[in-house]
């Protein structure tokens, strides 16, 4: 396995620029199902759940061109409706091609998700709604296998607000007979994404980013080309890596607009933040102060910053509370940050932060995507050499983060692993 070694006590200085959103890029990829023809998806991030995208629309049959910034995924000759258990359980996100299939072929097999290090992560509005429009689901040797003749338009209210669930529903709505609106919807700015590929496809779709959305189902979409994104957590969490460092970062490429919650925390703790002609430039003070955040669905402070803000906590000027909302087994990195020295207390979903004078290097282990950056972000404001080791979830979700990092000052270096492992 592959591993960072980073020496930190380095202030990060310089331009960084934001790729594309592995969180939106995995819809809009998945949603090629729909249209039979060659799609075009630009600003495509170089990362390992991208790939395992790929494998799992080349199992259906699609045939899948450049690995780089532009993907043509061609769907003409989808021949299997199956998305097998070695590629699900890899990357959950694969359960999104339950609603595409279903929609255009009126079938699909897809492995169960099952759980992962942050939490249960049930599926169950997926298939609450698929079967509000009429989809037969039963459930067998671990897999959901779904049935219907023509979806057909319904009335769709989330018990809560479901990134995933919105974007399965969305989709498999596309193509069923009649209007669907759904209820409590996610208002994600992944969600928008994937609602303007769609409408490219040729969907007809109201509402997109507001938590109620209607679409009236057409015939049949036709093949789009689309520009993802720039991933918003990718840029909140450089944001966090100026912040920390006590550095002067300007980000480019990103939508501040999409991290107002985040940024608004973080002038709270004393960082200042500008955004002049589309750039965004990020300066840390010399101790960050300590403020409380609670994760919410967006437009609220995002879970998948939680575990970076943590880290920024760890160094501010008083204690910190930080309430995990969205998924209930989110405090993996507590364990790993209290190795460089942290004071973190935990009590249910709530960890109490209490900010000490210096972080020390140490060994540590990633245990999800998000905990990944926040030990990198740990060992960037320590005083001395860090391991970072099971960095292979980093590489699900940042792209080339340790070249990124030294190219702001950073002193950071990947060691590989020979074994290919
Ligand atoms: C690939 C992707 O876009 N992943 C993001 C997506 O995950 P994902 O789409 O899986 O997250 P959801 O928004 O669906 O999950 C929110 C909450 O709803 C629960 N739930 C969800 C579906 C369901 O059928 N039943 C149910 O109980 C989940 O367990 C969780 O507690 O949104 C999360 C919340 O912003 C982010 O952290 C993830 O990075
Ligand atoms: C939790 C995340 O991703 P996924 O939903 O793919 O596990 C994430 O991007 O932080």
């Amino acid at each position: 396995m592959d591993k960072l070694i980073i020496n930190g006590g380095k202030k990060l200085s310089g331009d960084v620029s934001i790729s594309g959103s592995k969180n939106a890029a995995l819809p809009i990829f998945i949603s090629t199902i729909l249209a039979p023809g060659c799609h075009e998806i630009s600003n495509v991030p170089f990362l390992r759940d991208i790939n395992t995208t790929i494998k799992v629309l080349e199992q259906l049959g699609a045939s899948v061109e450049g690995r780089g910034n532009l993907v043509k995924i061609d769907t003409t000759n989808l021949n299997s409706y199956e998305a097998t258990y070695d590629l699900v359980r890899t990357m959950r996100a694969s359960v999104l091609v339950l609603g595409p299939l279903l929609a255009r072929f009126g079938q699909a097999r897809v492995s169960l998700p099952g759980g992962c290090a942050i939490g249960a992560r049930p599926i169950n509005l997926h298939l609450k709604g698929l079967a509000a429009l009429g989809a037969e689901i039963t459930l067998e040797h671990g897999y959901v296998e779904a049935k219907a003749k023509k979806l057909k338009g319904a009335r769709i209210n989330f018990d809560i607000s479901t990134v995933g669930g919105t974007e399965q529903l969305l989709m498999a709505a596309a193509l069923a007979e009649g209007d669907t609106i759904l209820e409590n919807a996610a208002r994600e700015p992944e969600i928008v994404d994937l609602a303007e590929m769609l409408i490219k496809m040729g969907a007809k779709i109201d509402g997109a980013g507001t938590d109620t959305i209607r679409i009236t189902g057409v015939d049949s979409l036709t093949p789009a080309k689309h520009s993802v994104m720039p991933d918003r957590i990718e840029a909140g969490t450089f944001m966090v890596a100026a912040a920390i460092t006590g550095g002067d970062v300007r980000i480019h490429n990103m939508r501040l607009d999409h991290l107002d919650a985040l940024a608004f925390k973080l002038q709270d703790a004393g960082v200042q933040i500008t955004n002049k002609d589309n750039v965004v430039r990020v300066k840390g003070p010399a101790k960050v102060r300590s403020v409380n955040i609670k994760t919410r669905p967006y437009p609220g402070f995002p879970t998948d910053m939680q575990a970076q803000f943590m880290a920024l906590m760890c160094l501010a000027d008083g204690a910190s509370v930080i309430s995990e909302n969205i998924f209930e087994n989110r405090f993996m990195h507590v364990s790993e940050l209290l190795r460089f020295g942290a004071d973190i207390v935990v009590e249910g979903n709530t960890a109490t932060v209490k900010g000490v004078k210096k972080l020390s290097g140490a060994p540590v282990m990633a245990t999800d995507l998000r905990a990944s950056a926040s030990l990198i972000l740990a060992a960037l404001a320590a005083d001395s050499t860090s391991e970072i080791t099971r960095i292979y979830h980093l590489d699900r979700g940042y792209e080339f983060i340790e070249k990124k990092l030294a190219g702001l000052g950073a002193d950071v270096q990947r060691v590989k692993d020979e074994t290919g492992v």
